[in-house]
């Protein structure tokens, strides 16, 4: 929509308030209705609002401001700076039906204190009641640059969420352009070339927009909300089709294209993203950074982090950056990254990205990293302590080559990013700690992730448990599970297995991953591919049941694993779940890796009716309610939560309000949502967490409900 518009809001006493849509014209549809229905829903709740001295509200709640300030209220709003001109004129306009006082004054979001977000009871608007943070809307014009345009290209579709689009340009030339509605996926934006002549090999297209209030892949936290509570933060989540809510794109991970960005953010934050830093400059209170990512991506590898982050040297190439208070701890932890990542060059090829950082994240980031380029976001979940949970580095750094470089075409072949890459991630943990940690790590993975998550969360006819799956109209956030991770790696286990020479099958890898390089692939171009390489192996490959292991849903056959490892935890197990007199003496399980004694409780776990009798004992023994370790508290949150012991449900409720990656808080959550006499707190507890969770979290937990 270009064409500027008034709104008429009743006051209900016979005058009517006239608000021009450039009052919030930078958010446009979207959140002018939202506006104006929270101004609807102010005019019914006035006598609320008239016992209030000064009503304070933050920024993007001007049209409320109005209306309260018509009905008498004295009305104290803040705003961004470059917003006050906007409010100031509509104050004026309107002056004469304001009985009340409404000042404007600028907001000035790092030293002005965070408005109170006023407890209105009656109705609490989320999008009112959003205390000044980080710019709501995340101001941004995109020069796309479309490349040559086909000779006859009259249209140019892109994927939209929330997006508010004030204008679209050719060169200097206003584009007509329609959106259209695409259901719970956004929007379509089609841009029509047909009334401009294509004026040379690099048409340039300039689109003007803001993103919405609600943009799922963006998470503004106050200060109050990160870990330090000092300054405000934001930091993005494209995968896997969020990208359309922070920019108008081909938001498919079949298209990929280089980026580059300059962005504005006040003195004294940093801004990071999933590209090559080129330099920052300072004017007044803004601080700008540029940013440029020359390999082509695809749209959810776009991130973007701000906050008031310190940097920590690992190596030339590696530095892990972090809010001031785990800096210390997140140097320590991630100190072995250039190691992991020389150690992933030998078995994949060369690096490309040039920079690998890691950004430690708050805990409401909703995973426990995300591959963006040069810069993996990571969950502060790791910070063990001990650099026993780095596997999750080893993971996002082999995504490197399978996901970043050699792409899933489409989501339903999700398998090809994370099969291959937990497959190359164990592949690195074999070269670094013996064959025999490699087979363990695997056999853990099927046996204690993948087995459960299809027989009990899914069961084992569900389209979830296929590795290729149909994800038609399914949001792709629902659908994610360890399914492709644990049955995509177990796959590869089993060719390679199967051709009996694990040195070949890596040289396999790393021609794949050559061939495939700034591509995006699909299952039968890899199986073909696979079939070239091992031409001489026809019949080997030829038993392996494709259509089982690809298409049908289910658990697979389970490759054979050296399980000296894991046999020593089951026994460690059956001492606990077969005798009567469980072990008192903690030294065998103190003695194992923190992979070895996840491994024990989720083989007690796994054994079905562990005694509640035996929970108090079996915690004290171990000291499971003080692990620092969030894989083995979950374990044992998990384990005590399958059996419903009672003393478990503060520890999981705790557990699952303070920390906000989805591997943990979903299953602890859907757990307490399914225990009757904790099913109550845990809807309560979730519900008014909301404001402060990621947006995807919120999604996935809510539709656990
Ligand atoms: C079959 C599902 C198809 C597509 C799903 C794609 C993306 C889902 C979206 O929710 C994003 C997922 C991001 C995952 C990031 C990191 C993971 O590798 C680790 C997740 C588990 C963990 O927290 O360790
Ligand atoms: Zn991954």
């Amino acid at each position: 929509m270009s064409e500027d518009f008034t709104r008429e809001v009743e006051l209900g006493d016979g005058r009517t308030l006239t608000i021009h849509q450039e009052l919030i014209s930078d958010v446009g549809g979207v959140i002018w209705d939202s506006a104006l229905v929270a101004a609807h829903l102010f005019l019914k709740n006035r006598e609320y609002w008239m016992d209030k001295k000064v009503v304070e509200l933050g920024a993007g709640t001007g049209v409320c401001g109005l209306v309260l300030g018509a009905l008498g209220a004295e009305v104290l709003l803040t705003d961004l700076p470059e917003r006050l001109p906007l409010l100031e004129k509509n104050l004026s306009e309107n002056q004469h039906l304001l009985k009340g006082k409404v000042h404007a004054k600028s907001l000035d979001w790092l030293k002005d204190p965070i408005p109170e977000s006023f407890s209105m009871k009656k109705c609490r608007p989320r999008a009112i009641h959003q205390p000044a943070r980080i710019t709501k809307k995340l101001w941004s014009s995109i020069t796309n640059l479309i490349g040559t345009a086909e000779k006859n290209t009259s249209k140019l579709v892109l994927d939209s969420n929330g997006l508010a689009i004030s204008s679209i340009k050719w060169n200097d030339k206003e584009l007509k352009y329609t959106i259209e509605s695409n259901g719970p996926l956004g929007q379509k934006l089609e841009i029509d070339f047909g009334s401009v002549q294509n004026v040379g090999s690099l048409p340039v297209v300039t689109i003007a927009y803001t993103t919405g209030e609600n943009a799922a892949a963006l998470q503004f936290l106050t200060g109050e909300q990160t870990t330090d509570k000092k300054a405000p933060y934001l930091f993005s989540q494209c995968q896997a089709i969020h990208a359309r809510t922070i920019v108008p794109s081909m938001d498919t991970p079949s298209v990929k294209s280089t980026y580059s960005a300059k962005v504005s953010v006040p003195k004294g934050l940093t801004c990071l993203m999933s590209a090559i830093g080129d330099g920052n400059t300072e004017s007044g209170d803004v601080t700008e950074y540029k940013f440029n990512q020359p390999v082509a991506v695809p749209a959810y590898l776009l991130a973007i982090v701000v906050g008031h982050l310190e940097q920590r040297v690992i190596s030339e190439r590696c530095a892990v950056w972090s809010e001031p208070s785990v800096a210390e701890a997140a140097a320590y932890e991630f100190a072995e990254t250039e190691k992991i990542l020389k150690v992933a060059e030998d078995v994949a090829g060369p690096y490309v990205w040039g920079r690998y950082d890691l950004v430690v994240l708050p805990a409401t980031f909703p995973f426990g990293g995300m591959e963006n380029p040069c810069l993996t976001f990571v969950t502060p979940t790791l910070l063990a302590g001990d650099r026993s949970l780095v596997n999750v580095i080893a993971h996002e750094i082999s995504h490197s080559w399978t996901g970043n470089l050699v792409t899933n075409c489409s989501w339903e072949h999700f398998w090809l990013n994370e099969g291959f890459t937990v497959f190359l991630e164990r592949k690195i943990h074999g070269r670094m700690y013996g064959e025999q940690e490699r087979q363990f790590e695997s056999e853990c993975g099927f046996q204690d992730t993948l087995v459960p998550t299809v027989e009990k969360v899914f069961g084992r006819n569900h389209e979830f448990t296929k590795l290729v799956q149909n994800l038609k109209g399914v949001d792709p956030d629902d659908a994610f599970s360890c399914v492709p991770y644990e049955k995509g790696s177990a796959l590869l286990f089993t060719i390679e297995q199967l051709i009996g020479d694990n040195e070949r099958f890596e040289k396999f890898l790393k021609t794949y991953i050559s061939k495939f390089a700034h591509k995006s692939v699909y299952t039968d171009q890899w199986k073909e591919n696979l079939y070239e390489f091992f031409s001489d192996k026809k019949a080997v490959l030829d038993s392996i049941d494709w259509n089982l292991w690809l298409n049908r849903p289910g658990v697979p056959p389970k490759p054979k694993y050296d399980s000296t490892l894991m046999t020593a935890c089951k026994q460690l197990a059956s001492q606990w779940t077969s005798s009567e007199a469980p072990p008192t003496d903690s030294a065998p399980f103190i003695k194992m890796g923190n992979s070895q004694r996840c491994a024990v409780i989720d083989a007690i776990r796994a054994s079905g009716g562990f005694s509640e009798a035996k929970m108090p004992q079996l915690t004290t023994t171990y000291q499971l309610d003080q692990a620092k370790n969030c894989e083995l508290k979950f374990s044992w949150l998990m384990l005590g939560l399958e059996i419903q012991w009672q003393p478990i449900l503060e520890p999981s409720l705790a557990f699952a309000l303070a920390i906000g990656r989805m591997k943990y808080c979903k299953p602890i959550y859907r757990a307490l949502f399914a225990w009757p006499q904790a099913r109550d707190r845990a809807i309560a507890q979730f519900k008014a967490n909301i404001p402060n969770m990621h947006p995807i979290t919120a999604s996935v937990i809510q539709k656990l409900l």
